[in-house]
């Protein structure tokens, strides 16, 4: 199985342009994609990270572990990610850069969930994660995904297998997952936040992050 990372490091994470600085959504970006890679190993799995241009000193130096696969290809999303099903003949699995919840547990259930095509849904529509055992099935990122993802898998005769999981379910796109990151993120997400001056307040009954 080839494990790749979808990681685009130019200006990453906008959503949550309301509640970080620039630089910052570069950094929680980075230590998010070094969370989910030391997961990855955490089970196994050696990460390819599938940048849209060569990794900076300071992303890799954010990753811990050995040298980390790398392919550049500065194309959008899908046909980079399509690019690479379409050159190898084994089975591939799509982890997003930004699972910062993932866990070893989370990762091996979504690899051993047998189907031809398994995805793991993220909240909003998208596709958090994604194991593709058939040579026909194409990615179509964006928008509600998962939607594509299942009509792709249905018009192709794929078996379509779906994995209900909290942590991979949660992608960190938008200030309000900012505080699931805090609470259920890998060590690397949750000193970014720390970093950045961000503490957990509980009063009125509300969790967050405030600064
Ligand atoms: N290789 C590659 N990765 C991408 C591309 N666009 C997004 N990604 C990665 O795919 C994952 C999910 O994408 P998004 O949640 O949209 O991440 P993002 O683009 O940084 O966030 P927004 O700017 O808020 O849309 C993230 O880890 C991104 O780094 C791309 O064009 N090429
Ligand atoms: C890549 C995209 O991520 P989202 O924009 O939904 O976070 C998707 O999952 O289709």
């Amino acid at each position: 199985m080839q494990v790749v990372v979808p990681f685009a490091d130019e200006s990453p994470k906008s959503r949550l342009a309301p509640a970080l600085e620039r630089e910052e959504r570069r950094r929680l970006a980075r230590a998010m994609l070094a969370d989910v890679c030391s997961t990855l190993r955490a089970v196994g799995r050696e990460p390819t990270i599938l940048a849209t241009k060569p990794l900076s000193a300071s992303t890799l130096d954010a990753l811990d572990g050995p040298d980390v696969n790398v392919i550049v290809d500065d194309r959008a999303l899908t046909p980079a990610v399509n690019a690479v099903l379409e050159s190898v003949d084994e089975t591939v699995a799509v982890v997003m850069a930004d699972l910062a919840l993932a866990t070893p547990a989370a990762l091996e259930t979504l690899f051993e969930t047998p189907g031809e095509v398994v995805v793991a849904p993220g909240r909003g529509g998208g596709t958090n994660a994604l194991v593709v055992r058939h040579p026909e099935f194409r990615t179509d990122y964006h928008g509600a995904s998962i939607l594509d993802h299942r009509r792709k898998a249905r018009e192709i005769g794929a078996s379509l297998e779906t994995v209900d999981s909290f942590r991979l379910a949660t992608d960190v796109d938008e200030p309000a997952d900012l505080v699931e990151g805090w609470l259920h993120g890998g060590g690397h997400t949750r000193a970014a936040l720390e970093a950045f001056g961000f503490d957990l307040e509980t009063t009125g009954g509300r969790v967050r992050l405030v600064r």
